[in-house]
């Protein structure tokens, strides 16, 4: 017996993995590509084919099989309750790409027939607003734990999880760096939800002091995913995001990060360097890695970004 009968994970290569796309009925129109390159425009026709189109096929089948069980329970109550939504969690580092591969996922997942309304919402939008985290003197732990209001989010699922209808969920800008005020996200009974962001596999450390039973945030997912990749990388396309934005996004004066566009091409990465080391790469140590084996399945990319391994929990 090798080593893989004793791992809670069945592991793929890309080849392998591609070749469970079997008899996915669907195949990619022009629309299609167009609409998935104007998610991310280096992705290839090859890496949607061998990695994505499985593992909407994957997701489509556990979707049908809550569907199915859903209805079986209808038949036992003898009642019609409206179905709930299908909640699929994405977590990883920041900057590993989650945010692409939700909306690869979202794109896709909403061809097929049985689940047509995709919904996706980022955890940045439960991030306390910079005046708060200023308040409390943790401006430089945006990403940490204690900056989300996790008991917002934790209701925000349960109340999407219930059934309920235009559940809000607050908005994070990436240009203001923070919470814009007054704008929200209404969710309204999709088939399926998808939350990315990098805390979605993590529990909370704090007891209740009432010993009630308590919550998290990871309780109210179907089906959870990691981005993995070696910190190495990470940390590159976090630099070449930020040089990215630098050219874009930042040039605009509402950007927070406004001063940063006239800096040095040197200047701007060493800030950027600092930024990673300071606050993200620890956050990836402490409270994002840690959690990569509670889900359910692992993406694992190479250095550009191609999915090399994919792992599978067995139940
Ligand atoms: N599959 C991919 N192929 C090519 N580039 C990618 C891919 N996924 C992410 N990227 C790039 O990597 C960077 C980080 O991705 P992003 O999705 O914004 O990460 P996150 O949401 O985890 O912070 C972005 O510049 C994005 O364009
Ligand atoms: C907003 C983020 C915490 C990501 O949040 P997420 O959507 O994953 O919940 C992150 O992108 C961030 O801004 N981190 C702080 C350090 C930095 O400026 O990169």
């Amino acid at each position: 017996m090798d080593h893989q009968t004793f791992s809670p994970y069945l592991s793929f290569d890309r080849e392998e993995w591609a070749a469970l796309k079997l008899s996915t009925p669907l195949t990619l129109t022009e629309d299609d590509l167009n609409n998935l390159h104007s998610i991310n425009e280096r992705i290839s026709l090859e890496e949607v084919c061998k990695i994505y189109l499985p593992l909407s096929r994957l997701l489509n089948l556990y979707v049908s099989g809550t569907q199915s069980l859903f209805e079986v329970t209808q038949t036992f109550l003898g009642s019609m309750s409206r179905k709930v939504p299908y909640i699929i969690g994405i977590a990883g580092s920041v900057a590993v790409g989650k945010s692409t591969t939700a909306r690869i996922i979202q794109a896709l997942l909403a061809r097929w027939p049985n689940h047509p309304k995709v919904d996706l919402i980022t955890t940045d939008g439960f991030l306390y607003p910079n005046e708060l985290l200023e308040q409390r003197g943790i401006m430089n732990r945006k990403g940490f734990p204690e900056s989300y209001d996790t008991r917002r989010l934790i209701s925000f699922l349960r109340d999407v999880k219930s059934g309920v209808p235009e559940v809000i969920a607050p908005v994070y800008s990436h240009l203001s760096y923070n919470i814009i005020p007054n704008e929200y996200h209404v969710v309204n009974q999709p088939d399926i939800l998808i939350v990315e962001g990098l805390n979605v596999l993590q529990t909370s450390k704090e007891t209740r002091l009432d010993h009630k039973p308590q919550l998290h945030i990871s309780d109210f997912f179907d089906f959870t995913i990691y981005v993995h990749s070696e910190e190495e990388y990470i940390k590159s396309w976090y630099l070449e995001r930020f040089q990215l934005l630098r050219q874009t996004a930042f040039k605009d004066k509402n950007s927070f990060f406004h001063r940063y566009s006239e800096l040095t091409d040197q200047e701007a990465n060493d800030f950027a360097e600092q930024v990673w080391h300071e606050i993200n790469e620890i956050n990836l140590r402490e409270n994002i890695y840690p959690t990569q084996q509670r889900a359910r399945l692992i993406l694992e990319k190479g250095s550009d970004h191609s999915v090399q391994k994919v792992r599978l929990r067995k139940l």
